[in-house]
């Protein structure tokens, strides 16, 4: 169930869809069950981005360019669903960025596109488009419309992905010829379907009675038939394109038709979309060899269906806290694998943020930029940690970084990391008894190293760091139970805490009366504990004298920890009040 949100008057809101254009209502009654749905057609596009501010989620078929002045103006937008295959109207880029997370439907309008392009190979073939005009207009003209066949031709595919496949299946069940190029097609796929690879753009150019295009929009397709190829093809070729505009160079395609070195063309998809009244696009669609559909490959009842239930199925599923089916942009990761991980999502989050607000950095021009995770046990097996890192950097920066600008998901969480200087490395351990997992079968451990210095500011190493001990590692183990995160070492302490809420942790000599000294002042404060939690450390072996942490605090030969859960919140000068004669050597409040 989606999760709701304040609204302006303190009530939970439901969180909101905006979909500006026709999409199927299968997905729809879908999404009013748990959203707020708002169909909202024809907006402009300065409109959308007045009022895209409002919604969580946007859901678009090909007409609305989803651009980085619309994604940045969408602030709480946390996902854009297209719902179809093509997202060459959403800028990824941004969207990536932004962490908002782009979903497609890959598979439900493949069928229906493979069928137009069938239907305009046959148009093409038998001048439908033409003959239906002129009957139409009370004319009988048999012996200037005759056609071609198909069966023995030719059909020449540029793109062998899941529409050029299903039309080469398709183009097979009637007789033709299949030839292809795409260099990265799967070959047993294309030798199932009868389908021989030619490893030129030329060959297949040559050997062309029709021509079909499959490929995405991308930098290497686009304009990718132009005069040079269409002067490769016979005079007899017809060529077809269901996938994008911009792939044929329509100037040059219209200069081929009218001088009659390209017999014919099937067109669905233009550059503009709706061309424009005069350029190059609708002087093709007038042309009387071309036959041409508004974009209507994908426009059947059943595909619609398709990826609106796909495609809203997807949107409640991110709004919810959980994992698409289709991301654009994220990575994949399986339901199951997803529910296995989730516990640890929330424990590596609280880990960032203990550790953010637990160890102060030993200078402000030398924050620890170095982190360090392993995995050991049963998550050292997972198929990806990337949620565990994303939810660890989220919790890293939370406490210091204002909420409205911080927006790390699985998504942006590597670029925000870059963005900002930080290494976070991982690694796996497959050892199950660590000692620091107490027991479980998975546990995380954190180590923050320092950022190396650059030369620049010290080129004399420090003869004392090592001693004073001021250059130690920051160290925090985590494990889960009963999907609950524990941490179970801070620092030098081996301690077991849930990290949740108010926490007020001390650092005390270990001697008899400290926890008295603590309670009775917090007492006097009027703060209430729920839980508290002791944790003891013995001086390593063969220290001599008093220890120094790792913030460079002087500590007794034997410490502990105190953690101490708050109901409410404990003030600065009770805090400071805390630490003094009575053996409380530090005292700091986290909130988690
Ligand atoms: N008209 C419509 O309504 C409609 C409907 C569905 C899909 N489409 C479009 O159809 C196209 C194909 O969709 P799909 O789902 O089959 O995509 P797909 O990703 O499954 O397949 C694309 C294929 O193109 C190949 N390719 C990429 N670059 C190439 C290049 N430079 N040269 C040769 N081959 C190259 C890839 O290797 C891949 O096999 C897309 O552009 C999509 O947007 C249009
Ligand atoms: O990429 C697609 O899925 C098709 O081009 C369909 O686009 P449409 O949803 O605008 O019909």
């Amino acid at each position: 169930m989606p999760q709701p949100h304040n609204g302006t008057n303190g009530h939970a809101a439901r969180p909101k869809v905006l979909i500006p254009e026709k999409v199927s209502p299968d997905g729809l009654k879908l999404l009013q069950a748990s959203l707020d749905v708002h169909e909202r057609k024809g907006l402009s596009p300065q409109e959308l981005e007045e009022v895209i501010g409002e919604y969580d989620a946007l859901i678009v078929r090909s007409e609305t360019k989803v651009t980085a002045a619309l994604l940045a103006a969408g602030k709480r937008l946390r996902v854009v669903a297209r719902a179809g295959v093509g997202v060459d109207n959403v800028d990824l880029d941004a969207a990536t960025k932004l962490g908002i997370i782009v979903v497609n439907s890959p598979q439900g309008n493949i069928n229906a596109a493979a069928e137009h392009t069938i239907a305009l190979l046959m148009a093409t073939a038998r001048n439908i488009d033409i003959a239906s005009a002129s009957l139409k207009s009370g004319k009988w003209e048999r012996s200037k419309l005759v056609g071609v066949e198909v069966k023995g031709k030719t059909l020449a595919i540029i793109g062998l992905g899941k529409v050029g496949l299903t039309v080469a299946r398709a183009a097979g069940g009637l007789g033709m010829d299949l030839i292809a190029f795409d260099p990265y097609a799967n070959t047993s796929l294309a030798a199932s379907a009868n389908v021989e690879i030619v490893s030129t753009m030329d060959e297949l150019l040559k050997q062309a009675d029709f021509l079909t295009i499959h490929t995405p929009l991308i930098a290497s397709t686009k304009g990718m038939i132009s005069a040079n190829e269409l002067a490769k093809m016979k005079k007899t070729a017809r060529v077809l394109n269901v996938a994008r505009g911009g792939m044929f160079d329509e100037a040059a395609l219209l200069e081929a038709l009218e001088a009659g070195t390209i017999a014919g063309a099937g067109i669905d998809v233009f550059t503009c979309e709706p061309p424009a009244p005069d350029d190059s696009a609708s002087r093709l669609i007038a042309h009387p060899k071309v036959v041409a559909t508004p974009h209507l490959g994908a426009s059947t009842v059943e595909a619609q269906e398709n990826v609106s239930i796909d495609v809203c199925t997807q949107v409640i599923s991110i709004l919810s806290g959980q994992m698409p089916r289709s991301a654009v942009n994220a990575p994949l990761i399986l339901p199951e694998e997803y529910r296995t991980l989730s516990p640890f999502v929330s424990l590596l989050e609280k880990m960032g943020s203990l550790y953010t607000q637990h160890f102060q950095p030993p200078s402000a021009s030398q924050p620890r930029k170095i982190f360090h995770l392993t995995y050991t046990g049963a998550l050292a097996s997972a198929q990806t940690t990337k949620p565990l890192f994303a939810a660890f950097l989220k919790g890293l920066l939370t406490p210091i970084t204002s909420s409205e600008s911080l927006n790390i998901n699985l998504v942006n969480a590597e670029i925000v990391a870059k963005e900002r200087g930080i290494l976070i490395n991982e690694s796996r351990s497959r050892e199950e008894d660590l000692e620091s997992s107490s027991g479980f079968a998975s546990s995380v451990t954190l180590t923050a190293r320092l950022a190396p210095r650059s030369p620049s500011v010290s080129r004399v190493p420090d003869p004392f760091s090592q001693s004073k001990k001021i250059d130690q590692d920051h160290t925090i183990t985590g494990f889960v139970s009963a999907n609950t995160p524990y941490i179970s070492r801070l620092g030098r302490f081996e301690c077991r805490f849930i990290p949740s809420g108010t926490l007020l942790i001390c650092r005390n000599f270990d001697s008899p009366g400290k926890i008295g000294v603590v309670g009775g002042r917090l007492g006097k404060a009027g703060v209430n504990i729920r839980f508290m939690s002791v944790a003891p450390i013995d001086p390593p072996e063969g220290a001599e004298g008093e220890l120094i942490d790792s913030d460079g605090k002087q500590g007794g030969k034997n410490e502990a920890l105190m953690i101490l859960g708050i109901a409410g919140s404990v003030s600065k000068e009770v805090k400071e009040s805390l630490v003094g004669e009575d053996g409380v050597l530090e005292a700091g409040v986290v909130v988690l």
